[in-house]
């Protein structure tokens, strides 16, 4: 008889807790340590009362149940969950340069070369798992994690769901992500990805969102989301232009396939002198 692998059960008694690495909506992560292999890892920790409150344990269980299934080397890995009667544990991947948005923030905006690392990344992310009919709905630059290599990962599927969907996603956080389907409520498939990574690229290369939450309220944001009324700023280059504007289309039908995505121009022309060896990683801010 084949020899099935069951999964050991954790508990956190298989763990050295080490430092807070941040605070989620339902909980907090930390970096840990497997005590039998030394396996460093981040574990997140979701208070039990809070999600059930939120009425967000079916979201955690979808999330849960899409992430044990991914594998791709730009998603942060789930290697388990456990949970006692007062929190649930999920053992991730640790990403050791945190959150994308951080760096971001420190340099202003990124290069040319670095924004399209990690945006061929982020796409090549979203190819693989639209081909499994799931759709993110959350890409935002707090949810993207750097690990050591300078490799980025999408960490939080809070909001993944199989395509297509017409849940109401609760408004938390930044609106700046929503695409206009959203913000009108409409039916919405995998395309409001589309629109995500066009505003994704919008921010690594400006270092603001496109329809930015303005001084003038929310009702303005989703005015101007819903005309797709934005303007890209004169540093930015032809091909980068293009890219954004074939991205942040209102119909969805019009948004450039992520296919065409990967072998975009802007892709292209910096993808091919950086296979010679890369030397090091580390940037400096412009
Ligand atoms: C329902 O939950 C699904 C899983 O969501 C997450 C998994 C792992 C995460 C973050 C996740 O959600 C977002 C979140 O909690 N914050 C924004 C606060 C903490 C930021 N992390 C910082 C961080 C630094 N090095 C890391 N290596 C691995 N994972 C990390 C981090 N964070």
């Amino acid at each position: 008889s084949p020899t099935i692998r069951t999964p050991p059960l954790w508990t956190l008694n298989n763990f050295d807790l080490g430092s807070g690495l941040g605070k989620g909506q339902f909980g907090r992560v930390y970096l840990a340590r497997e005590k039998t292999s030394g396996f460093i890892v981040a574990l997140k920790v979701l208070n039990i009362s809070e999600l059930i409150k939120n009425n967000a344990e079916k979201q955690l269980l979808r999330e849960v149940e899409i992430q044990n299934n991914l594998r791709h080397p730009n998603i942060l890995r789930l290697y388990g969950h456990f949970y006692d009667k007062k929190y649930v544990f999920l053992i991730l991947e640790y990403a050791a340069k945190g959150e994308l948005f951080r760096h971001l923030r420190k340099c202003t905006r990124f290069t040319e070369k670095r924004a399209s690392k990690y945006f061929a990344q982020m796409a090549g992310a979203l190819g693989y798992i639209h081909k499994k009919h799931v759709i993110h709905r959350d890409i935002k630059p707090e949810n993207l994690l750097l690990d050591l290599d300078d490799q980025l990962k999408i960490a939080d599927f809070g909001w993944s769901v199989h395509a297509p969907s017409q849940r109401r996603k609760t408004l938390c956080g930044t609106k700046d992500y929503l695409p206009p389907e959203m913000v009108e409520n409409q039916p919405h498939d995998e395309k409001i990805d589309l629109w995500s990574l066009g505003v994704l690229c919008y921010e690594l290369l400006t270092g603001n969102a496109p329809f930015e939450e303005s001084a003038n309220g929310r009702d303005t944001t989703y005015k101007r989301i819903a005309k797709a009324d934005f303007t890209i700023p004169d540093h930015v280059s032809v091909d980068a232009r293009d890219l954004i504007s074939s991205l942040l289309q209102r119909d969805p039908n019009k948004r450039l396939p992520i296919k065409n995505v990967l072998n975009h121009p802007w892709i292209l022309k910096h993808q091919k002198n950086s296979n010679v060896l890369r030397v090091t990683n580390r940037y400096y801010c412009l």
